[in-house]
């Protein structure tokens, strides 16, 4: 006599198999960093990609007709064209990331296809670190505690004094939440803000500069807070660090291809700038040697959006759009062209 194989007998697996699937190119630094526990849920099931044998393309191919959405997480997996046209039924890509830049968004816009990215969970930690690196680099805090543990303040004396944050111009390059929220800590530092930014921001006061040449060239320390794009990528280049000058410093925790690289650590090792303190890097992770012998850079490891709070943060609202997408419900993070 044959069995039925009711829904109630299913194994959690099958069920698990039943459910649309979201894939992902490779495993989100969130799922080891707290856990990928967090970004379950019982309405959708990840389908790993990188834990397949198959090539890419073959591994989507096979499962062309279930992949309803995509989980990115940055570089180096990019959504672009050629994947997208092996996943007939995706109609959203949300990712663990601030930055776009590995997504085709042109593409996605084609073919109706709706992103959802990180939101504002990671602002508040990343104009943190914004403001830590400018602070570090002005006033030497990692280049004054490296000498005090290699015992030069009793062998040398004195390390030579930083620079006072509170009264410097602060030039923010991109106003978007990041942007904005750095540009509100400066102020409360008693620095003075002006910002370039795609267009003029009607809510706010700060002096608006609309090319990035005129901003360095009025301020003391640049911010770099916008995304990468064609049009952002090597902005900050020969003319911009001239213009920013000798007593100049700059701050990146945008991307690092949005600064000419070699030539920010030619105007560094020239001081033609005065210093940087940079989270981010053109090829990480490997980060220029020259910058190892400056104690005017302070260097950290594309670390500004991690705090386990943010990523806590991250889990619910990455597993959030995933689940609305689904019940066909608003996104709650939808990434429009216009911002
Ligand atoms: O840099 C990190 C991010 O874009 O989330």
């Amino acid at each position: 006599m044959g069995v039925n194989n009711t829904d109630s007998d299913k194994t959690q697996e099958e069920e698990q198999q039943d459910l649309p699937k979201v894939v992902l190119f490779r495993p989100p630094p969130a799922f080891s960093l707290i856990g990928e526990e967090s970004f379950a849920s019982n309405k959708f099931h990840f389908l790993k990609a990188y834990d397949s044998h198959l090539p890419l393309d073959q591994f989507l191919s096979t499962h062309s007709h279930s992949i309803k959405a995509i989980l990115s997480s940055g570089d180096p997996a990019p959504v672009n064209a050629d994947i997208l046209q092996l996943l007939p039924e995706v109609g959203v890509v949300v990712t663990t990331s601030a930055g776009l830049n590995q997504i085709d968004i042109p593409e996605c816009r084609r073919r109706g296809i709706k992103i959802a990215n990180a939101g504002y969970v990671y602002s508040a930690d990343v104009a943190d670190l914004a403001v830590g690196l400018l602070i570090d680099v002005l006033r030497k805090v990692s280049a004054s505690d490296r000498y005090v543990r290699q015992g030069l303040w009793a062998a040398k004396g004195n390390y030579p004094l930083g620079s006072k944050l509170s009264g410097k111009r602060a030039g923010i390059v991109g106003l978007g939440n990041i942007g904005y929220e750095v540009a509100k800590r400066l102020e409360a530092f008693g620095c003075f803000v002006s910002y370039n930014s795609r267009k003029k921001k009607p809510c706010v006061s700060y002096p608006f500069y609309h090319d990035v040449c005129e901003l360095a060239a009025n301020c003391d320390a640049l911010i770099i807070c916008c995304g990468l794009s064609d049009e952002t990528r090597h902005m900050i280049k020969k003319q911009v660090l001239s213009a920013l000058g000798k007593e100049g410093v700059i701050v990146n925790i945008g991307r690092g291809a949005i600064i000419d690289e070699k030539e920010m650590v030619r105007c560094l090792m020239q001081g033609e700038i005065a210093g940087a303190g940079l989270d981010v890097f053109e090829n990480e992770p490997n980060v220029p040697k020259e910058f190892f012998a400056m104690d005017n850079v302070v260097l950290s490891p594309h670390r500004a959006v991690r705090t386990p709070e943010s990523l806590k943060d991250l889990s619910e609202l990455v597993v959030g759009n995933l689940e609305a997408f689904l019940s066909n419900k608003p996104l709650l993070s939808e990434y429009v062209d216009s911002e």
